[in-house]
C-alpha cells in the first residue's frame, strides 16, 4: 500500500480554517519577503499595454512561440517590485522557495464565463491575462509544455471539469489534490510553473512544502537519496510517457534539496523494498508537517519553484455555472537550476 494523506487533509477540514487545524487551509504562512503587492495604477498600466499588443495581433490564432514572445514585449512594463523580487527568487530563492504576486490583474476587467474543461477555447480578455502570465514567467526561463497535456496548451486553463469531480489532475475539485511536484515522471519537469488567479473559491487552498524544510530521521534521509523508486506517469499525459525506475526522492545536497515526490504515482522499485516505503511515509509526514497554504484570489500570481517545492489542493465545491475557480498554469524550464546541481559558481 502506498501511503495515503491522514483524512485530517481532506475536504472535510475547511470548516476548520484558521482555527489552528492540521493545515490551517487559509493561514497562509508565506513571509514577506516572498509576497509583493502591485499596485493598482501598475496593473492597469500593464493591462492597458496587454490590450495595445493584442489588438496588432490577432491573439486567438497565435501560437506558442508567438504568445510567449508578445510576453517578453509585455515583461518590459512590469513594475521595477516585480522585476526585482523575480530576479532574487531566481537566484537565491526564497523561506518557502515561492513568490507570490498580489494584484497584478485591474479589478474591474470583464473576463467572461469560466471555461467547463482546460481545453475549452479561450476567447476575449482571457487571451490578455494569459499575456500577463507570460510576461512574469518569461523572467525565469523559457516557457514549454508537453505535447501530450491538455492539447500542448503552453498557458492552460486549471478549472473543474463536470464528470472529473474526483480526478488527480487540474480538472478534479470536490477531492484533495494530493501532494505532487508537476509531471514527477520526466526528469524534464519543469523548473518554475506560475498560477494566476482568474476566479477564486475560498475553500481551495494551494498548499505548498518546500524541501529545504523537511525534518527527517537521517536514515530515511539516505534511503530517500537513492535510486531506489520508480515513477509511473500521469494520467493527465494519456498513455504514453513510459514509467521511470531508478529514481531518488532527493537530491543535491542537505542544505537545499530537491525533491520528486508524487505518492499517488511513486512506488519502491522492489516492491519487497520495506526500507524504500518506510521512508516515503516518513516524507509524507514531514511535508504535511512543513506545509504552508495560501487561498488564491483574482490577480494573484503565486510562483512556484518545482524542484524544491511539493504542492497540493484542498477540496472545493465545483460549481459549473460559468463562476467557478479559474485559475491559469505556465510552465518553464530555466538554465539556472542545472548549473546549481552541477554546483557552478556564479561570477556575481
Ligand atoms: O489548483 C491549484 O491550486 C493547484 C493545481 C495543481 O497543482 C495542478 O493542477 O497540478
Ligand atoms: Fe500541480
Amino acid at each position: 500500500m502506498l501511503p495515503r494523506l491522514s483524512p485530517d487533509h481532506d475536504s472535510s477540514k475547511q470548516g476548520q480554517q484558521g482555527s489552528g487545524g492540521a493545515y490551517m487551509l487559509i493561514s497562509e504562512g508565506l513571509e514577506a519577503n516572498e509576497v509583493v503587492r502591485v499596485q493598482e495604477s501598475d496593473a492597469r498600466r500593464l493591462w492597458n499595454f496587454a490590450q495595445q499588443l493584442a489588438a496588432g495581433e490577432q491573439i486567438e490564432r497565435l501560437d506558442a512561440e508567438q504568445l510567449a514572445e508578445l510576453g517578453t514585449v509585455l515583461t518590459s512594463t512590469l513594475p521595477e517590485a516585480v522585476l526585482r523580487a523575480a530576479h532574487r527568487f531566481r537566484n537565491r530563492g526564497t523561506t518557502h522557495d515561492v513568490l507570490l504576486l498580489r494584484g497584478i490583474l485591474p479589478a474591474d476587467h470583464d473576463l467572461g464565463p469560466t471555461p467547463g474543461s482546460a481545453t475549452s477555447p479561450r476567447h476575449g480578455h482571457a487571451n490578455l491575462c494569459a499575456l500577463n502570465l507570460m510576461a512574469v514567467m518569461n523572467m525565469f526561463g523559457e516557457p514549454f509544455t508537453f505535447e501530450d497535456l491538455y492539447g500542448g496548451r503552453l498557458v492552460q486553463d486549471v478549472v473543474a471539469a463536470q464528470g472529473k469531480e474526483s480526478a488527480q489532475t487540474s480538472e478534479g475539485s470536490d477531492c484533495f489534490l494530493e501532494w505532487h511536484v508537476e509531471d514527477a515522471f520526466s526528469s524534464d519537469r519543469c523548473d518554475y510553473f506560475g498560477l494566476l488567479c482568474l476566479r477564486g473559491d475560498p475553500a481551495a487552498a494551494t498548499i505548498l512544502a518546500p524541501a529545504r524544510a523537511l525534518v527527517l530521521p537521517d536514515e530515511a534521509r539516505k534511503v530517500l537519496m537513492q535510486p531506489r523508486y520508480t515513477v509511473l506517469p500521469d494520467i493527465a499525459h494519456g498513455e504514453n510517457p513510459e514509467p521511470q525506475t531508478g529514481v531518488a526522492v532527493l537530491t543535491g545536497t542537505r542544505e537545499a534539496p530537491e525533491i520528486r515526490f508524487d505518492p499517488i504515482y511513486m512506488v519502491p522499485a522492489d516492491p519487497a523494498d520495506d526500507e524504500a516505503r518506510s521512508a516515503f511515509e516518513f516524507l509524507t509526514e514531514a511535508v504535511k508537517a512543513t506545509a504552508v497554504s495560501h487561498v488564491l484570489q483574482p490577480g494573484d500570481l503565486i510562483v512556484v519553484d518545482n524542484r524544491r517545492v511539493v504542492h497540493a489542493r484542498s477540496a472545493f465545491q465545483p460549481r459549473f455555472d460559468g463562476s467557478g475557480r479559474w485559475l491559469m498554469r505556465t510552465m518553464v524550464c530555466s538554465s539556472l537550476p542545472r548549473h546549481r546541481r552541477r554546483q557552478s559558481r556564479r561570477a556575481i
